[in-house]
């Protein structure tokens, strides 16, 4: 057996007058990525300038506002960025770039030689405060840690004097979520008080899960807890920073929303220290799928995903939430049927709301195709090989057909796994629409009759190789066909159970398909057949031709 008694449960809060559980999110929050400095701090092969380039104007693509750009005093190579994009004018005038840096003197004053001649920065300083990393790797009491973060609060509150820039102070408790909140409470009030509303900007107190501990109601717990006991809320921003350790990040980052925070850190995708942080992305299209304005513009993952695959040398998941490879395709068939059911019904109700069974977000919202919404293996239904021939090839097959092709289809999917679009439609051709044996059209007249009266049909075609005309009238063309066939070929006897067509596309060169099912009077057997011309009667001829063709087999 697994020894758990090695493994201590993480203590929760006692709390019980928490409101978040009754709230709901209603608008985003400020969003600022860390892309930059907790994810790259992260990476096996950490970003070279040109990548961090590539990847902050990325970040600003996408419309953040407050990009945390790196660690400057930790290597010549994140300083260099930082100056890179000074130098080169790269911050737009609207955008905050962020710093981090220990409380450490020699690491805050190369820090503000870093930020020289920037407009807007968050210098964001951080120490550990949790009971662990006190006892363990810092071995100070609660008051020594406090000190920590006054003494650099005093650091950079002088040096900001001398700074053109306009500062904003962050502090972190750094593993706060492993601290106890009287403690970290005492702190934050510590710091904003040594502060001192030392400029009108509002202080950020960013309260990290440093490491994900626990489940996210208890987090959520500590956040409104924090937040309804700072000394001077009002000149607070609540950030939170939350980590995946557990697979909770995202759950954990809503609840802390609705428990009061405004402001999230994260990054792309989640990358980030161990299991990443909070994926923002997931995050942003969360609230955009419940209509919610997310402030950011994602219209295109495929784009950010290669940017940040490239640059961070790292793999989006075929599952991840939103922008995996998988994540909008269904092989099964019942979930296939639902989803071609959900669109014509959506289509049909034409309020420009979406609702589609299994499919919570439009794919196309996001940039990605509809086609790969359905991928037919064994386990897929006629839905699902239906919706492929309308969404790659505009074929709409008609319901009754739908089962007749699923089973051809299926018999191919049991031998060799899956099967493409291409080669449902190169079946569909072989089946339907290519076969000319024993009957092979060649052309049609027809006349209508000026007003009451039967239709004339003066047929070319090959039955066996052997070309034949042939002329009778019926009492329309399908019917009139199938005479003249009838007078040449007396053993076809056939009648017509269901008849359908659609235009197949627009404009000059349009060209329509029918679909007929005919019925053999003598073995009982029933097929469709279908056909595809620029000319929609002969476009139903050659359906019949199509049909027969199936049942002499
Ligand atoms: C949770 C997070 O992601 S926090 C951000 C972590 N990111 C990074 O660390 C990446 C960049 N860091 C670095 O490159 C280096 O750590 C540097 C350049 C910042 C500092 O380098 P060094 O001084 O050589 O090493 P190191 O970080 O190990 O310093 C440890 C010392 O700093 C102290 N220290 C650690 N964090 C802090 C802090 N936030 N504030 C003040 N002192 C701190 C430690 O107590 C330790 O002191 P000791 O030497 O007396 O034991
Ligand atoms: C510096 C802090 C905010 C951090 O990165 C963390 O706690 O994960």
């Amino acid at each position: 057996m697994m020894n758990f008694k090695k493994y201590k449960r993480v203590p929760v809060l006692d709390y019980p007058n928490r409101e978040w559980p009754d709230k709901e999110i209603k608008k985003a929050p400020a969003w600022c990525s860390v892309d930059l400095r907790d994810g790259n701090q992260a990476l096996i092969d950490p970003m070279t300038v040109d990548e961090k380039i590539e990847m902050f104007q990325l970040l600003l693509k996408l419309g953040f506002k407050e990009i945390e750009i790196g660690f400057p005093a930790a290597s010549q190579i994140e300083y260099d960025f930082l100056r890179k994009l000074v130098e080169e004018n790269m911050i737009p005038d609207d955008v905050t770039v962020q710093v981090l840096t220990q409380c450490r003197e020699h690491l805050i004053d190369r820090t503000f030689e870093a930020i020289e001649g920037i407009k807007n920065v968050i210098v964001h300083i951080y120490n550990s405060t949790s009971v662990l990393q006190r006892d363990v790797v810092f071995h100070m009491d609660k008051e020594a840690i406090k000190q920590i973060a006054i003494d650099g609060t005093n650091m950079v509150k002088e040096r900001m004097k001398n700074c053109e820039g306009n500062i904003t102070l962050e502090y972190s408790p750094e593993s706060f979520t492993g601290t106890e909140m009287e403690f970290a409470l005492d702190i934050c009030n510590a710091v904003q008080k040594t502060w001192d509303h030392a400029n009108d900007n509002k202080i950020i107190f960013n309260l990290p899960a440093t490491v994900e501990m626990t489940t996210p109601n208890v987090y959520a717990d500590q956040i409104e807890w924090m937040n309804k006991h700072f000394e001077d809320r009002d000149n607070i921003i609540l950030s939170v920073h939350p980590h995946n350790d557990r697979g909770t990040g995202v759950a954990a980052t809503e609840l802390a929303l609705l428990a009061g925070a405004d402001r999230v850190e994260g990054t792309l995708f989640g990358n980030g220290e161990r299991t990443g942080n909070v994926d923002i992305l997931t995050l942003a299209y969360n609230m955009f799928s419940q209509g919610i304005n997310p402030g950011l513009e994602l219209g295109d993952i495929n784009e950010i995903r290669e940017v940040y695959e490239r640059c961070c040398k790292m793999k989006v998941g075929m599952r991840h939430p939103y922008a995996g490879k998988l994540v909008f395709t269904a092989f099964s068939g019942s979930h296939q049927d639902a989803i071609n059911k959900g669109i014509h019904a959506m289509n049909k109700r034409g309020d420009g709301i979406w609702e589609v069974p299994y499919l919570p977000i439009d794919p196309s919202d996001l940039g990605r195709q509809y086609e790969p919404i359905v991928r037919i293996n064994s386990q897929s239904g006629k839905g699902g090989v239906a919706f492929v021939m309308d969404a790659a090839y505009g074929y709409k097959l008609p319901k009754e057909m739908q089962r007749e092709f699923a089973d051809v289809i299926q018999k191919i999917s049991e031998k060799q796994g899956e099967v493409s679009p291409s080669t449902i439609m190169d079946k569909f051709r072989e089946e339907y629409l290519d076969a000319e044996e024993p009957f092979a059209f060649i052309r049609a007249k027809v006349e209508e009759p000026e007003e009451e009266g039967e239709t004339r049909v003066t047929l070319r075609f090959r039955y066996k190789g052997e070309e034949m005309l042939a002329e009778a009238e019926g009492n329309g063309p399908i019917n009139a066909a199938i005479q003249a066939i009838r007078g040449k070929v007396p053993s076809v006897d056939v009648h017509v159970l269901n008849y359908s067509e659609h235009a197949l596309s627009e404009g000059s060169e349009a060209k329509a398909a029918a679909y007929i099912q005919m019925e053999d009077a003598k073995s009982g057997r029933i097929t469709f057949g279908v056909g595809v011309s620029s000319n929609i009667t002969r476009a139903s001829i050659r359906g019949m031709f199509s049909a027969l063709n199936r049942l002499s087999r």
